[in-house]
């Protein structure tokens, strides 16, 4: 895949934001977001038709913008929807078996805390992997011990030049460390969808990836 891709990488789902997620959404996307996972999980998540629905406008949303969309563990509803990618984690689906049914120019994504589980996306031939959590988050119920630029930093050496995006607790401050660290950019549910303006701050995000672009 396009490793630019992953510079603002924004997951959102009706339950990240008090407000309309398809106005948030929007207003990310006119920020400058660079990728979308739609990621519909935890507390009072919406389910069957209204999931799907929510799914398609926030596709359709994405395509305006030329931005790709991705959808988190369901690979039925990405198939369904016709989505342009999945991400997956270590107790979800197998790349194997996600790569059985879906079309072959899609993405797929898989979640690495460990080196050994990097080692083996990459094997198994991940497009990318979302390593995290880099700090603490109350985002995931399930997240795991954070990592630290230091653990992600640990990983990069060990894939090559797999694309690589840092994901758990990630606030603005944080970009240049983790681009440093060997990310190719940074994926946030909370910094944007609980942000005042959220297109302010998406924007802000992609200024910061650009501006370490610049500087190699
Ligand atoms: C980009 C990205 N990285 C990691 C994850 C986490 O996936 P997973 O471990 O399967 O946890 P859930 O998101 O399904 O709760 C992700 N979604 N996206
Ligand atoms: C969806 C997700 N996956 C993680 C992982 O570590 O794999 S952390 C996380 C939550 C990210 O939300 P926020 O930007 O609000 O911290
Ligand atoms: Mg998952």
């Amino acid at each position: 895949m396009e490793r630019n891709l992953l510079q603002v990488y924004f997951i959102l789902g009706s339950n990240n934001t008090e407000g309309d997620p398809l106005y948030v959404l929007e207003e990310a996307l006119k920020g400058g977001v660079t990728l979308f996972q739609f990621r519909e999980k935890g507390h009072s998540a919406l389910q069957g038709e209204d999931k799907k629905q929510l799914a398609m406008q926030m596709k359709e949303l994405c395509h305006l913008y030329h931005v790709p969309f991705l959808v988190n563990d369901d690979i039925e509803l990405a198939l369904e929807i016709e989505a342009d990618g999945v991400h997956v984690g270590q107790d979800d689906m197998s790349i194997d078996e996600v790569r059985k049914v879906i079309p072959n120019n899609w993405v797929v994504g898989v979640s690495s805390t460990k080196i050994k589980e990097a080692v083996q996306a990459k094997k198994d031939g991940a497009d990318y992997i979302g390593v995290g959590p880099i700090y603490s988050t109350n985002t995931k119920e399930d997240a795991k011990k954070p990592i630290g630029a230091e653990g992600l930093q640990d990983i990069r050496k060990r894939v090559g030049d797999l694309p690589i995006v840092a994901i758990g607790g990630i606030h603005l401050g944080h970009v240049i460390r983790l681009m440093q660290a060997g990310a190719d950019g940074v994926s946030v549910i909370s910094a944007i969808s609980q942000s005042v303006n959220p297109q302010t701050t998406a924007g802000t995000f992609l200024n910061h990836a650009n501006y370490f672009a610049r500087m190699q």
